[in-house]
């Protein structure tokens, strides 16, 4: 693992690292923000998922984290949302597949699956590396994201409910099989047959039994991708049937940017420390 840069910030310390990855074939960059507390001991450990075409360094020049973090005392990692290099297949004039659109999936289908493992790259060997090397609380952790991202952190925490103790999401796609701008992406990665892409799609998976006790979700009204990419009331629907407490704040001419995130970040990072205190 080697340190691309450090930089102080809320009295913590903004990290980004980069290191290979076998479960991505090549070199991944992250950020990780440690806040002041882990200087004294561990403290939990919050994944923010990017969106459609981010690397880690979105959120932090726009997602305005760090002094939450610093108040509250969780650190907060960002992976890159793909994997990354010339050799990794692409295809550059579609920002909603490939390099940046990664959908946090275990590709199936060649060319993609030598490289397009992000579910297990976040879920296992980061964790592994993040685990050993930092002072995190592994059994205090949860998740978030936005839009695709919130769709990888609704879909990992609905599949791992022992492992993440809060889950949150700003515009999620929660339901990328049906939507207009992931279902090429299912296809193309998964192969044709729905029935392998209900394990990524948070609805079929509430609708399928997965359970966790409550989900938070912010939704701007002014999001341009809310009715053929959102759609937040197909997960209002389904976790009312399955008895899933969700907050669903829909907030009022905010749109799918990191001004709508960042306005909204403290919020969730307060929801989740709250969930997270040991
Ligand atoms: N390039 C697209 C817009 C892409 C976009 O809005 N990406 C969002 C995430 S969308 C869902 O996953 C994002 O977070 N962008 C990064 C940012 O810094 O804003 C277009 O041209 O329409």
């Amino acid at each position: 693992m080697k340190q691309v840069s450090a930089s102080k910030a809320y009295e913590g310390v903004q990290h980004v690292y980069s290191h290979p990855s076998e479960a991505c074939g090549g070199e991944m960059t992250f950020a990780l923000y440690l806040p002041p507390q882990a200087e004294k001991s561990t403290v939990p450990l919050l994944w923010y998922l990017s969106g459609l075409t981010c690397t880690h360094q979105n959120v932090m020049d726009k997602g305005e984290y760090r002094r939450a973090a610093s108040e509250h005392g969780v650190a907060i990692i960002c992976p890159d949302t793909s994997p990354r290099g010339a050799d990794v297949p692409d295809e550059k004039d579609n920002w909603q597949f490939g390099q940046g659109a990664g959908f946090y999936l275990d590709a199936t289908q060649e060319p993609f699956s030598r490289h397009y493992n992000m579910r297990r790259y976040i879920l296992s060997e980061l964790t592994d590396l993040v685990a050993e090397n930092f002072p995190v609380d592994m059994k205090r952790q949860g998740i978030f994201g936005h839009s695709m991202g919130g769709h990888g952190a609704l879909t990992f925490a609905l599949r791992n409910p022992d492992r993440f103790r809060s889950v949150s999401a700003f515009a999620p796609i929660v339901q990328p099989s049906t939507a207009d701008w992931s279902r090429p992406a299912f296809e193309k990665y998964l192969g044709s047959d729905p029935a392998n892409w209900r394990e990524y799609d948070a609805t079929n998976l509430i609708e399928g039994g997965s359970r966790i006790s409550e989900i938070l979700v912010d939704q701007g009204t002014a999001d341009q991708f809310l009715d053929n990419g959102l759609r937040p009331w197909l997960l209002r629907d389904a976790c009312q049937k399955a008895g899933i407490d969700l907050t669903l704040n829909m907030r009022e001419g905010y749109d799918h940017s990191y001004n709508f995130i960042s306005t909204f970040m403290a919020d969730h990072i307060a929801w989740h420390a709250a969930r997270l205190a040991a």
